[in-house]
């Protein structure tokens, strides 16, 4: 699907979805950002294909994608960008069950990749707990397919008093194996090939087990490679806070990484920094990159989010689509966003800061030409 324009820069056809609230406001800031590396760059094009899926057309139109054509639709492209998708005007479940959730599982990304870091200029709360910056270098691993997030489940008697609801916790082998083989891949790409693994086997007696026993076997493959451990999800966010150099890669399930990742970016310092991508490793689907973070109704309109984590999963879709070609370009848009981080005057509310989100993006374009230029 990539084409060549005038055979010199590869073209990558991206589907961008804004979403909702500050979903739309950060996608806006990370194409301004994109284009400008991209016309900065010798080494690739965007062609940028906006799609118009929000809760906002839901209420008029009956659907967030369109039913018929919406999976042909995206597979025209190598990738999709996404904002966020919830409103408080329709509930959580209709609309995440309405599009995040349904790309996510047909598009075969059964692997959710979060990296957390302390960059450059974030008030971590944990060095206030005498921790340094490099005591926080993370990935976390989030199975993105099964679990509590299956969609197995139901309701009966829903409107009388003695209603039954049940959520039923998914756990396959198949589906346990794959996200395992590719903690330990990426535990043995970083430094310190080091995986923890987060469970809760002792309530949960049969996925969960499930869950452990896979791990172990996929283990012993990578003895005297990747040093590896067990944890319960509850001690696990004690050790998060207390230890955090001791650990780096983590591997989770779909519901208990929702979480864990929630709170690295908060002990990072802030939930408007950490980037997500929710892969298919095959690359027979494209893959979907976003912020952690939802719509922030609270903060939606004012100008004023922080699109550090949307620069950041768009680094990574750079990356992604580049598969070791783009590794440069995706290092200079880091190396631009640290610098714009680390300095006092484009830094956003929920750092400390007083920049509008426009601010922070013209600051990351001139600092992404500069970059670029210089050599
Ligand atoms: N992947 C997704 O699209 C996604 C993820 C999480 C939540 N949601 C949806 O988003 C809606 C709001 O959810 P929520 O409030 O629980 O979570 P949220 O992430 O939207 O917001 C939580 C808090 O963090 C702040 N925050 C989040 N991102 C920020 C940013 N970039 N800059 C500054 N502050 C930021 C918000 O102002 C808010 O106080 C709900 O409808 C939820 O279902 C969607
Ligand atoms: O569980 C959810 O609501 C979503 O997965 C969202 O929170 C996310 O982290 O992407
Ligand atoms: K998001
Ligand atoms: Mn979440």
């Amino acid at each position: 699907m990539v084409s060549q324009i005038a055979s010199i820069k590869p073209v990558y056809k991206i589907a961008a979805i804004p979403g909702d609230g500050i979903g739309a406001e950060v996608t806006n800031a990370a194409l301004k950002a994109l284009d400008t590396l991209s016309q900065s760059s010798d080494a690739f094009a965007l062609n940028v294909n906006t799609l118009d899926w929000s809760s906002a057309n839901y209420l008029t139109r009956g659907w967030y994608m369109p039913p018929d054509t919406w999976e042909d639709e995206l597979k025209k492209h190598d990738a999709i960008y996404f904002g966020a998708v919830g409103w408080p005007t329709v509930p959580d479940h209709i609309s995440l069950w309405g599009m995040m959730l349904p790309i996510r599982n047909s598009m075969n990304q059964y692997v959710n990749v979060r990296p957390t870091r302390v960059m450059r200029g974030t008030k971590a709360p944990l060095s206030q707990l005498d921790a340094k910056p490099s005591d926080l270098d993370w990935v976390i691993i989030r199975e993105n397919s099964e679990g509590e997030y299956a969609g197995q489940g139901g309701t009966t008697h829903g409107h009388a008093n003695y209603a039954v609801a049940t959520e039923v916790a998914i756990f396959t082998r198949v589906g346990i194996e794959r996200i395992m083989r590719f903690a330990f891949e990426t535990a043995k790409s970083r430094p310190r090939k080091k995986l923890t693994m987060v469970t809760k086997s002792n309530a949960q007696r049969h996925g969960m087990v499930l869950w452990d026993k896979v791990f172990h076997m996929v283990a012993k493959e990578y003895e005297g490679v990747v040093e590896s451990d067990k944890m319960l999800v509850d001690a696990m966010t004690v050790r998060m806070v207390n230890k955090p150099e001791s650990l780096d890669t983590i591997v989770a399930t779909n519901l208990h990484a929702d979480i864990l990742s929630d709170l690295a970016a908060a002990l990072a310092g802030s939930i408007g920094i950490a980037p997500s991508s929710n892969l298919d490793p095959t690359r027979s689907c494209p893959s979907m990159f976003e912020p952690i973070h939802g719509s922030a109704p609270d903060i939606a309109g004012k100008g004023i989010c922080n699109p550090v984590g949307a620069f950041w999963s768009a680094a990574e879709m750079v990356r992604w689509l580049g598969q070791g070609k783009l590794d440069q370009v995706a290092d200079q848009f880091m190396e631009a966003i640290e610098n714009v981080t680390g300095d006092p005057k484009t830094r956003t509310g929920d750092m400390g800061g007083q920049a509008k989100t426009d601010e922070v993006t013209d600051a990351i374009c001139r600092e992404i030409e500069r970059i670029c230029h210089r050599g």
